[in-house]
């Protein structure tokens, strides 16, 4: 918990508190920010782990609620000084609907906003995504890019499509008159691929193949990079940013920000063997067994049997159509727009997150070690 002299006076929301993500800007916010009164952790799902928070000197106030349902946000917002809104449904694998990935996405940062106006809460930090950019439907690479880089933003799949629709709405909202008569000032943060502790992906991934004898068979080549940050210094960057927002509104209401750190630009499954390798897994150059287009076929298959069961069960499997066209687009940032606006350096070295990531896989119900 943060120790300091300064006066405790604010209240912070954040929605998606209980995600992979929330739940380390939640921790974050208690050790990082000592200006906290009152922490709002606002989630479809509370984590247990909430409980253990409730003993320091800021009060945690776990609220159960819908971020589709407005009268429950606008309960929570009320007299918050900041929102951070993380909540959302992460989810290009097919198990909800584009009809909800829509409402939970952009439905429910709409009441975010509104809430904000309604109730007067002056500054609203969204948790946007990469995907807002690319890979585009056309597969063009971005590489080393930054938040100017020209690229063609084009998208067809529902998550991309309701985040960029959400980040938009956010922006547009800066600069809005709030109950009161003072202006809403936002901001959104746009993480890469998010790893670390509590990644589901990651665990899906070391789960597979300890199935498979301690081994992952390669479908990308290695030449196809992607950026990948780690949760903690998204949770620090969330933070930081809800403390510069008053003081810097000017420079930075209405803008993004790619999330970035030290962390190594490799293939996703050369990334992710940073973590699994230690933990006894190994990567199966099987890149001539499997080519690309038998890759592709599997994909549309998959595809085509999630269609089939989903009236008996759901079927979703890593591999489908959008996730191989994802992985295998390269997709690099390199910015420091964080750095020069609100002074934003990783809390953690590429060795402390990757040290810290290994040690979660190793701990994991199920692990081999
Ligand atoms: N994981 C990544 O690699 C990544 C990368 C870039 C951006 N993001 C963004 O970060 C945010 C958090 O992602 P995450 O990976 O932690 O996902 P997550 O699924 O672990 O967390 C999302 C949280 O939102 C909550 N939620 C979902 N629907 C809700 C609703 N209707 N009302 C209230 N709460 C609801 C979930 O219960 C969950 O706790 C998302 O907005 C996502 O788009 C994630
Ligand atoms: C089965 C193989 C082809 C394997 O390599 C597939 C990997 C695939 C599941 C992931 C590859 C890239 C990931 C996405 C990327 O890291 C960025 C994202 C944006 C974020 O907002 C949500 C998660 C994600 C879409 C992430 C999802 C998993 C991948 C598609």
């Amino acid at each position: 918990m943060a120790e300091s002299t300064e006066a405790r006076k604010l209240v912070y929301l954040v929605t998606g508190g209980c995600g992979f993500l929330g739940e380390h800007v939640v921790r974050m916010l208690l050790q990082r920010e000592p200006r906290l009164l009152e922490l709002r952790v606002f989630d479809l799902h509370l984590g247990p782990w909430l409980e253990e928070l409730k003993t320091g000197p800021v009060q945690v106030t776990a609220i159960q609620g819908d971020v589709t349902q407005a009268h429950e946000v606008t309960a929570a917002v009320a007299g918050a000084h900041v929102v951070i809104h993380t909540a959302g449904l992460v989810d290009v694998f097919g198990r909800a609907s584009p009809e909800t990935i829509y409402e939970v996405n952009v439905q429910g940062t709409k009441n975010v906003i509104e809430a904000c106006v309604q109730t007067g809460t002056r500054f609203l930090v969204y948790t946007s995504s990469m995907e807002v950019v690319g890979p585009n439907i056309k597969g063009h690479p971005f590489y080393r890019g930054n938040e100017d880089t020209p690229y063609e933003a084009v998208h067809s799949h529902p998550y991309p499509c309701s985040k960029a629709q959400a980040e938009r709405l956010v922006l547009e909202a800066n600069g809005r008159e709030v109950h009161g008569g003072l202006p809403l000032v936002t901001c959104a943060l746009r993480p890469t691929g998010i790893y670390g502790e509590g990644h589901q992906i990651m665990r899906d991934f070391y789960h597979q193949g300890l199935r498979l004898g301690g081994r992952l068979f390669r479908a990308i080549p290695a030449s196809v990079e992607h950026g990948r940050v780690y949760v903690g210094n998204v949770a620090w960057m969330h933070v930081l940013v809800a403390r510069e927002l008053e003081q810097r509104a000017a420079l930075m209401g209405g803008q993004v920000y790619f999330c970035y750190d030290e962390s190594p630009y490799k293939s996703y499954e050369d990334f992710n063997m940073e973590f699994l390798g230690p933990c006894g897994l190994r990567l199966v150059e099987s890149r001539l067994l499997v080519p690309y287009w038998l890759l592709v076929l599997l994909a549309a298959l998959n595809a085509l049997l999630q269609w089939l069961l989903r009236p008996l069960f759901l079927y979703a499997p890593l591999l489908n159509p959008y996730t191989l066209a994802v992985a295998n687009t390269t997709f690099t940032v390199s910015t420091d727009k964080a750095q020069r606006h609100f002074g934003y350096v990783p809390l953690f070295s590429w060795e402390d997150s990757r040290t810290r990531t290994i040690h979660w896989v190793q701990t994991m119900e199920g692990s081999a070690r």
